[in-house]
């Protein structure tokens, strides 16, 4: 064992200290105007190491929007579904690109560039949605996050998701897009109609750092023994997660934090310390690329101190 409870708990809780006073918070998303009201003070962080050690500050367990970190759990699903046929939908690199961007579609005849995108994640969902109703998909993403969490009382926010239906213009255009080259299988509307309520799941940091454990453990939760993927699996997904989980700020993130991450528009950042810990962190403010800005910054400073960088102490 390479730290001590004493050790991981301090070290969670000064970095919530300190991050409570900063006053650097980056901005919250404003273009889903349920979103936009959130509190940008807030910010959490819970760490579950191997031994099953949860280490919590700052706001643990305050649920809010997972948004694109929904990405990670939909791409789990739908690997489970059709396996690798799926990365005929989807492909596995990074974009370089902004999440919401439409520009490499027209080149790349409506096979969006990774999962993790917005254009991607849409492809996952359609895949997830085939043979069901919207309905029956979305509570098949919703239970499993619950079965990840342990934790029934994961619901959707279902004004965001509303808010986000009313105004996803950009989302509706890119699957659209999609659909004129065959790449969807759905009607646009149904397919998107779920994608919109996996981003509006809310979650704590404590919900969403238990939810992750399995991509730490060589796909074992060890919260119940239960495989929930195979071990390579689960190493390539914290592959994409490293190359693509941050948009075109995934270089930067691996460069400050040095671990697999997935961020969402709602400020949270879950991310993968292999073997060692899941974490969750979030704070509602976000940089130029829509990634939480107090959430990277905290990483950053937790890695360090706890050698955990994939790249080396
Ligand atoms: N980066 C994100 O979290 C984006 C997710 C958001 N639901 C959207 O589609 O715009």
């Amino acid at each position: 064992m390479s730290h001590t409870a004493a050790e991981l708990e301090q070290a969670v809780r000064e970095i919530a200290e300190e991050m409570r006073a900063r006053t650097d918070r980056g901005t919250v998303a404003d273009y889903i105007p349920e979103l936009a009201q959130v509190d940008a003070r807030q910010f959490g962080l819970v760490v579950i190491d191997a031994e099953g050690r949860v280490a919590a500050g700052g706001d643990a367990d305050t649920p809010f929007s997972i948004q694109s970190i929904s990405k990670v759990f939909t791409l789990t699903l739908a690997l489970g579904m059709v396996g690798d046929r799926l990365w005929r939908r989807v492909g596995r690199e990074p974009s370089g690109s902004p999440f919401n961007s439409i520009v490499q579609l027209e080149r790349e005849r409506g096979i969006p560039r990774n999962p993790f995108i917005n254009a991607g994640a849409i492809a996952v969902t359609d895949v997830i949605l085939s043979g069901h109703q919207p309905r029956e998909a979305l509570g098949e993403i919703l239970r499993f996050l619950q079965f990840l969490a342990q934790d029934p009382s994961i619901v959707i926010d279902e004004a965001v998701a509303a808010s986000e239906q009313r105004t996803g213009f950009r989302n509706a255009a890119l699957a659209n897009y999609m659909k004129s080259f065959g790449v969807l299988d759905n009607p646009v509307v149904y397919t998107l109609g779920v994608y919109f309520h996996h981003c509006a799941i809310a979650m704590s940091c404590r919900q969403l750092a238990a939810a992750g454990r399995f991509l730490a453990h060589s796909g074992v939760n060890p919260a119940t023994g239960l495989s929930v993927i195979s071990a390579e699996r689960a190493r390539r997904i914290n592959a994409i997660m490293l190359t693509c989980g941050h948009y075109d700020g995934s270089g930067d993130f691996a460069y400050r934090v040095g671990l697999p991450g997935k961020s969402g528009v709602g400020g949270g950042i879950l991310a993968v310390a292999p073997g060692k810990a899941s974490i969750a962190v979030w704070s509602p403010g976000l940089d130029a690329a829509g990634n939480s800005h107090l959430g990277r910054i905290a990483l950053e400073a937790l890695t360090r101190r706890m050698g955990w960088s994939i790249f080396g102490v």
